[in-house]
């Protein structure tokens, strides 16, 4: 899996060097590339944006840089195989369906706007030549694209076949089709007493069926108390 990142702060991506993503970059699982968009710029001030048209506050990102840095980065070429991703605070939410089929793609290229967002002729551009996805993290604001770029990233690529060293604990988690929609039960490990708080005894009684059961009660409980809007999904073993 290549990635590519285009971004007026292509220095966020360091950090992909240190993570895990970063031992799948040596594995040679994946391929990590970010780019300045202000290279494909050629005016002195390096310029990215301009007033949005039609007036109102903020910048509007210049749809120039991109068209070139697409030129350059991914080609002039259609293929619906490469997954262009613009995340946006208007887009569809991303779910870990979406993680899961990103994980198989080939090729995903991350678009990374900054001010008031990127002139819509790109994302219009992107969607005749490519696949695209205008994704959001939560109904919350971001300065940019970049922070949503890199959870994307972890969540995709610990999905890739051989990134986890124990692919069965993806089967279990919060989220992950296995778990029914439910949200994840809650964990302990040793020591058993920590602090006058103790390990549940049922975990301890090395009875089987009753710690599943146990489990699934507190994977019902804390999705009902906390995302009652899973409860109601078809997926979710809960009605
Ligand atoms: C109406 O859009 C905006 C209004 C004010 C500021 C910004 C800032 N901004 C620029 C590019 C950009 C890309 C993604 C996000 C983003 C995504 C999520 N889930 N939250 N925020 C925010 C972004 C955008």
């Amino acid at each position: 899996m290549r990635l590519d990142y285009l971004s007026i702060f292509p220095a966020y991506f360091d950090v992909l060097d240190i993570s895990l993503v970063g031992k799948a970059a040596i594995n040679g699982l994946v391929e990590i590339h970010a780019h300045d968009l202000r290279d494909w710029t050629h005016d002195r001030h390096r310029t990215v944006d301009d007033t949005p048209c039609g007036g109102g506050a903020g910048m509007v990102m210049k749809p120039d840089p991109w068209g070139e840095a697409f030129d350059e980065i991914i080609g002039t070429e259609s293929d619906p195989s490469v997954h262009v991703i613009f995340p946006a605070p208007s887009g569809t939410p991303f779910t870990q369906s979406a993680a899961a089929e990103l994980s198989s793609a080939q090729r995903i290229v991350f678009c990374c706007g900054r001010y008031e967002g990127i002139d819509h002729r790109v994302i219009d551009y992107a969607r005749s030549m490519w696949t695209v996805h205008e994704v959001s993290l939560g109904d919350y604001v971001l300065n940019g694209g970049e922070v949503a770029a890199l959870a994307i990233t972890e969540a995709v690529v610990r999905l890739v076949p051989g990134f986890m060293g124990n692919p069965e604990s993806l089967a279990e988690e919060s989220f992950s089709a296995g778990q029914d929609g439910l949200l994840e039960y809650p964990l302990f490990t040793r020591p058993v007493s920590w602090r006058g708080l103790d390990v549940p005894e049922v975990l301890m009684s090395g009875h089987h069926g009753r710690i599943a059961s146990w489990r699934r009660d507190e994977s019902v409980r804390l999705t009902r108390e906390r995302r009652p809007d899973l409860t109601d999904s078809d997926s979710s073993g809960i009605h």
